[in-house]
């Protein structure tokens, strides 16, 4: 399958209605720390704003609420997916994307057959603590060459002026948080993101 080379990834539907319009054609919701009906309920929205920009739409570690809101693609890292049911989330046909930053996870996340791979931290960043020192852009080569044809999303401070960087070195798209969403002009600056990554649809 071919992922859009702009992976925008949002904490609420608020964001969804903002800037997928713009258009925007893979988007994640990643929330943390909601009680699940309101999860469910943004999952919802989300869905039927991205149903009506075709957008594909990515739920974050909610994997029951992704079958039963009727999604189609979910984001489990290794911690989620320990905790998965992968025969039923196959079973319900969801298409299943999953973080890796070592070759143990990576071999992990090759196991459940996944619809691509995610490598991070390729630069610093302040949205989610990790263990993980940044990879660097040579890293990105180096799991290409291991994954072959699946699509490998790369993530963690990527900016507009980092993407050429990413995709020479082997990157099918680039996920992003704080380069648009703390922007002073996200609207502007998802215009930017969109026009950059055209010569990699
Ligand atoms: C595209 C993409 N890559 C990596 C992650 C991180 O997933 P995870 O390690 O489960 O951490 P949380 O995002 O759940 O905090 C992601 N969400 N998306
Ligand atoms: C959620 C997440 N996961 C990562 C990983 O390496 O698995 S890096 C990351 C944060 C990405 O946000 P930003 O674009 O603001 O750096
Ligand atoms: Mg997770």
């Amino acid at each position: 399958m071919k992922l859009d080379p702009f992976y925008l990834i949002v904490d609420s539907t608020d964001w969804i209605a903002r800037l997928v319009p713009i258009g925007v054609k893979l988007v994640q919701l990643r929330i943390k720390d909601q009680p699940e009906e309101e999860i469910a309920r943004q999952i919802r929205n989300a869905k039927s704003i991205c149903a009506d920009h075709g957008c594909q739409l990515v739920v974050n570690d909610y994997w029951r609420l992704a079958i039963s809101e009727g999604c189609d693609f979910i984001h489990l890292g290794q911690e989620d997916l320990a905790d998965a049911d992968v025969d039923t989330i196959r079973n319900a046909g969801l298409k299943l994307g999953v973080s890796t930053h070592d070759g143990a996870e990576l071999s992990t996340a090759l196991a459940v057959q996944p619809e691509y791979v995610a490598l991070g931290p390729v630069y610093p960043t302040v949205t989610k603590k990790l263990k993980w020192a940044p990879q660097g852009l040579e890293k990105i080569t180096r799991w290409k060459a291991d994954i072959g044809d699946l699509p490998l999303v790369t993530i963690g401070g990527l900016t507009v002026e980092r993407l050429s960087g990413v995709f020479e070195h082997g990157a099918d798209s680039a996920a992003v948080v704080t380069d648009i969403t703390r922007s002073a002009d996200p609207e502007a600056r998802t215009r930017e993101w969109i026009s950059a990554t055209e010569q990699w649809r």
